[in-house]
């Protein structure tokens, strides 16, 4: 079976510095992947150039065979949540949904299904900057949900959700994958990955350093325990270490 997302030998440099050495994993449909890894390990460098956002200096990045540039229906296959930059804070929600689905030729009524899905159905007319980081990230998980797509691509979702947000997030997503589709995740909140993944890929400074199935890779310890062994030295910030 086709991955939904095969990323292969992706390699990217930023002025002779290399973020990215020879990254490869790949998301099945049905599974849910985490993607794991220290602050500015490269995963959302990871993410934007299987987005077409970052040119990657070699390798692939694909989605459903095709780089995302050249798919015909991007909204309805997959739906991105990366930073919110793109929420205009004069705008209400539903105004910013229904400018998406204008654009992404999706019929209007999604609009309010979106809103209802995602809870925010009664600050539907507040404008975007009377809302909270969390109500801005369940917009930014409407607008991700709008094309009914095949595929999530989600950085750090839970970030501001409260623990009835995050619940049915990872509700939704575990019924998402249920149902056939995929899901690429990235998160800090290691307690939550455990609760949806079905597989994880960590990496550090650009490098993969352990994929596979959760349930093959974590037993006894938890998944912070693994996590955290793993990765070694590069879960402490460099620049970490107050001398005393
Ligand atoms: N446009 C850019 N120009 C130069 N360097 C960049 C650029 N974007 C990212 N980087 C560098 O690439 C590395 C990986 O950053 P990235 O944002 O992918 O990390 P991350 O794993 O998503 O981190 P976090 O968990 O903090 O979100 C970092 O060292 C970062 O400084």
């Amino acid at each position: 079976m086709q991955p939904r997302i095969e990323i292969q030998d992706l390699t990217k440099t930023y002025s002779s510095r290399r973020v990215l050495d020879s990254i490869s994993l790949s998301v099945p449909p049905g599974h849910i992947t985490a993607f794991l890894g220290p602050n500015g390990s490269g995963k959302t460098t990871t993410l934007r150039a299987l987005l077409g956002l970052a040119r990657p200096t070699s390798g692939i990045a694909l989605i459903c065979g095709s780089r995302y540039v050249d798919l015909p229906n991007p909204t309805r296959t997959v739906g991105v949540l990366l930073d919110n930059a793109g929420l205009h804070p004069g705008r209400t929600a539903r105004h910013h949904l229904v400018i998406a689905a204008l654009a992404a030729h999706l019929p209007p009524a999604r609009v309010d299904e979106v809103l209802e899905l995602v809870g925010l159905d009664r600050d539907a007319d507040r404008t975007i900057k009377q809302f909270s980081l969390g109500m801005k990230q369940r917009l930014g998980l409407a607008t991700a949900l709008l094309g009914d797509p095949d595929i999530l691509i989600l950085d750090e979702p839970t970030s501001g959700l409260d623990p009835a947000g995050a619940r049915w997030l990872r509700t939704t997503l575990r019924e998402f994958a249920a149902s056939g589709k995929s899901v690429l995740i990235t998160s800090h909140v290691l307690a939550e990955v455990e609760q949806i993944a079905d597989d994880l890929v960590l990496i550090g400074r650009g490098r993969i350093v352990a994929s596979g199935p959760l349930a093959e890779l974590v037993h006894e310890e938890s998944l912070e325990d693994f996590y955290l062994n793993v990765m070694g030295d590069d879960s402490v910030p460099v620049t970490s270490g107050l001398k005393g």
